[in-house]
């Protein structure tokens, strides 16, 4: 069956209020130390997508996905899929509101066609704590992962972690018969990947790589205007072999100057490790780009205000810089820097920027997320039909508010009437304690599903 869940609106029903007379520290310094995700913020904080739709964003540049299946040589591969994972922060920047907590049963579903298709499935597997489970199919290749967010305020600032990992599978090239150098896939199908459907069995066809997503930390809660920034480092590792990337994001510390702190912001630098041998290295700034350095020799990097420093180096051009997120991409580029990705925000022309601001800085990617289709036959427990998010869509902050309290207190009640364990309908839980997805959901047998936001 095909459903394509692509929708095309360009701009929300209404603007964003306007937030400048609301202090965001009044409402959380109850907070301090305390998890945020389990203390209700007013809507005016919101913005209208829930978590798993919030979470269907890392996909928007599935297409390195695709190329890094088909690749056979290991270090492109790793520049794709780490690329990938810094397209995975690039959304995140500017997006200073609270996506809804799901319900509990919550799904979400977006399905595209056309050169890169997917399908994501996501469902609120747990309440205490909340955990997101999410499946997306690729052409060639599936992503797994279980988002178990914790958000901190600690004073002058909240920092959200994300436990969990992330799984990737690739289906493994095998030569064809016609020629060795030519290469294709033995098996890439949908109904080859229902038949062989248990997607945790680690077979000899797939590559596995897995990482955990580094932590978020969001400035100003006190005053001056919110933004954030990812800290630390992640580990992008093969499970098969010892090859495996690290990428170290470049902290700002108090003590850093104005202009170095500026000259840091977003920029990454990185290493393809086999073992303890370098293999490759890259650099970038995650709210644009990402850059292989083809030459080892060429990554010098040093720990002043350039990111990576080489005779002969040149800026990073691409961008048009009025597209910046908080500052312009001034990375300097080494001789042998190869552009491997670079954010589709750089495409927008001025007026569809400033749009944005009055957007909550959605993406066109994420205008879309919260659409209604009506092609489609959809769980009644899909976000969408969520009619406080609607609410807060159309600029009824009021609505949205009443609804979201009545929906949260729903909640509480049918907990408290459950004697057993909650059990997800379309994700299990293995050995590992980790939600796997059952290929269920693809039967779209819909009637036992709860009518979750009902009165
Ligand atoms: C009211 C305001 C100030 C607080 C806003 C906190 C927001 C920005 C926080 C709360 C939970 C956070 C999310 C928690 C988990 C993940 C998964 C990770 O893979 C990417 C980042 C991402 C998606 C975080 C993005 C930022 C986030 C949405």
């Amino acid at each position: 069956m095909t459903v394509d869940l692509r929708a095309s609106r360009r701009i929300l029903p209404a603007p964003m209020i306007d937030r400048s007379s609301y202090s965001i520290f009044s409402v959380i310094k109850q907070a301090i130390g305390k998890d945020l995700t389990k203390f209700s913020i007013p809507v005016v904080w919101n913005e209208p997508l829930s978590f798993l739709q919030r979470l269907a964003e890392c996909i928007e540049y599935s297409s390195l996905l695709d190329q890094a299946a088909l690749t056979n040589k290991p270090v492109e591969r790793f520049h794709l899929l780490t690329a990938f994972i810094v397209s995975t922060l690039s959304t995140n920047l500017e997006r200073m509101s609270k996506p809804f907590n799901p319900l509990l049963g919550e799904t979400y579903e977006l399905k595209m066609e056309g050169d890169t298709p997917f399908h994501y499935i996501s469902e609120q597997v747990s309440h205490h704590p909340p955990v997101s489970a999410l499946y997306i199919r690729g052409q060639h290749w599936t992503l797994s992962a279980n988002v178990e967010p914790k958000v901190k305020f600690q004073g002058t600032n909240v920092v959200a972690v994300s436990e969990g990992r992330w799984i990737l599978r690739i289906k493994k090239i095998v030569p064809t018969s016609r020629s060795a150098s030519q290469s294709s896939f033995q098996s890439c199908t949908e109904e080859d990947d229902e038949q062989n459907s248990n997607v945790n069995n680690h077979s000899d066809e797939e590559d596995e790589y897995t990482w955990t997503s580094p932590s978020i930390l969001v400035h100003n809660i006190l005053f001056g205007r919110l933004w954030c920034e990812f800290q630390g480092e992640f580990d992008l590792q093969h499970t098969q072999s010892n090859q495996r990337s690290v990428l170290t994001i470049k902290t700002q510390s108090w003590l850093s100057s104005q202009s170095t702190k500026t000259a840091n912001m977003f920029k990454y630098t990185g290493f393809i490790y086999d073992g303890k041998d370098k293999l490759g290295a890259f650099h970038g700034n995650y709210g644009h780009c990402y850059y292989a350095i083809d030459n080892l020799e060429d990554a010098q990097f040093k720990s002043s205000s350039s990111s990576c420093c080489s005779a002969g180096g040149h800026n990073c051009i691409h961008i048009n810089t009025t597209a910046t997120v908080s500052s312009p991409c001034d990375l300097i580029l080494t001789p042998s820097s190869r552009l491997i990705w670079f954010r589709s925000l750089s495409l927008m022309n001025d007026n569809e920027l400033a749009l944005r601001s009055q957007y909550y800085f959605f993406t066109p990617f994420a205008l879309c997320l919260n659409e209604q289709v009506s092609s489609v036959v959809l769980p009644l427990t899909d976000s969408r039909y969520r009619q406080d998010i609607q609410y807060l869509e159309k600029g009824n902050t009021d609505a949205a508010a009443a609804e979201k309290h009545r929906l949260e207190e729903q909640q509480r009640a049918d907990a408290r009437k459950r004697d057993n364990e909650h059990q997800p309908l379309w994700f299990k839980k293995d050995e590992n304690e980790e939600y796997v997805y059952t290929n269920e959901y693809d039967q779209r047998q819909f009637n036992h599903c709860p009518n979750l936001f009902s009165s």
